[in-house]
């Protein structure tokens, strides 16, 4: 559904985005991490069609980045969006509406349904006296009144309470689940491991790592085995009676039962604990990793 391949920005002569290379499959979540400054933004706006690139390519649904055809299958969601203040959700959404050329009639249903879903109260105030919850609400209702099969969501959550919050990335996931294909980006790395198919990790202009979780997990996480046993072993500490020993491989398990066998005891309980994407992230941003 998306290509991107080889692409990069120049600002001046600052390079923000360079040699991006990824595939987003049709109704898949793709998430895009790093640190300030990474160049998610840029990205995402590059895959909108709002920025043209240095060079590369991106195509959406099969027509290049920036077209009318592929305006026309595409949500953005700008991190910042400043709305018209004077103006209601409802005269808003039918002033976009009607830029999209979107027929009155289904206008209409779609930006009540919409306004439903998202709970959405006080339809008739102006949007400059709403909170910033309302607005990001009616931002994302925004996204959807073409009804487009791709959505670009540049931090959806960013500045909103934990209650609306939630609600805005269970929303999200359940965009993903009515089958449209969605590439965000995000600060909360819970958030995209919740509702992330696939993960892209960016660093200083480059993809670092990409990936689903468990495969990120496994070329650049680590495993941990924490080993309970019922007689002190070395490295072990003291637990509720028993000692908890933390090892990274299967040959330290066995070094560990061996340990507690000779020490006329055993092995009571095992537990693996993998690296978050929390974890993944840290040391990919803290190594400089480049792919
Ligand atoms: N219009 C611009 N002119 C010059 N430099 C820019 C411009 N826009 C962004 N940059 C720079 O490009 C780099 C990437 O910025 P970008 O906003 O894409 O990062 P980001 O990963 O989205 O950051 P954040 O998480 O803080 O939103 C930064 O160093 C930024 O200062």
């Amino acid at each position: 559904m998306i290509e991107v391949r080889d692409l990069r920005k120049e600002y001046g002569g600052f390079t923000a985005v360079e040699g991006s290379t990824f595939s987003v499959d049709t109704g898949e979540v793709y998430g895009i991490i790093g640190p300030n400054g990474a160049g998610k933004t840029t990205t995402l706006k590059m895959l909108a069609g709002l920025l043209e690139p240095t060079a590369g390519d991106v195509s959406v649904a099969g027509h290049d980045a920036g077209t009318t055809e592929m305006r026309r299958k595409l949500g953005f969601l700008p991190e910042e969006s400043p709305l018209y203040e004077e103006m209601t959700p409802l005269s808003y959404l039918h002033f976009f509406a009607d830029l999209y050329d979107v027929a009155d009639g289904v206008a209409d249903r779609r930006i009540h349904d919409t306004l439903d879903e998202l709970d959405l109260e006080h339809r008739d105030r102006q949007l400059g006296d709403m909170s910033k919850g309302m607005k990001r609400k009616v931002a994302i209702a925004r996204s959807l009144i073409n009804d487009p099969d791709v959505l670009i969501y540049d931090e959806p959550a960013s500045g909103l309470d934990p209650l609306t919050t939630n609600y805005v990335i269970d929303f999200t996931s359940d965009l993903a689940e009515q089958g449209k294909t969605i590439v965000f980006s995000a600060h909360n790395l819970y958030h995209v491991e919740s509702i992330c198919d696939r993960i892209a990790i960016m660093n200083e202009g480059r993809v670092v790592a990409q990936g689903a979780l468990e495969d990120l997990r496994a070329e650049h996480g680590e495993t941990e085995y924490h080993v309970f046993t019922t007689v002190e072993v070395p490295g072990s500490v003291q637990e509720n009676g028993r000692y908890r020993s933390v090892v990274d491989s299967m040959e330290g398990v066995e070094r560990i039962r061996a340990d507690a066998q000779a020490a006329d005891g055993s092995v009571v309980d095992i537990r693996t604990e993998e690296s978050s994407l929390e974890e993944v992230f840290l040391d990919l941003a803290e190594s400089g990793a480049t792919t």
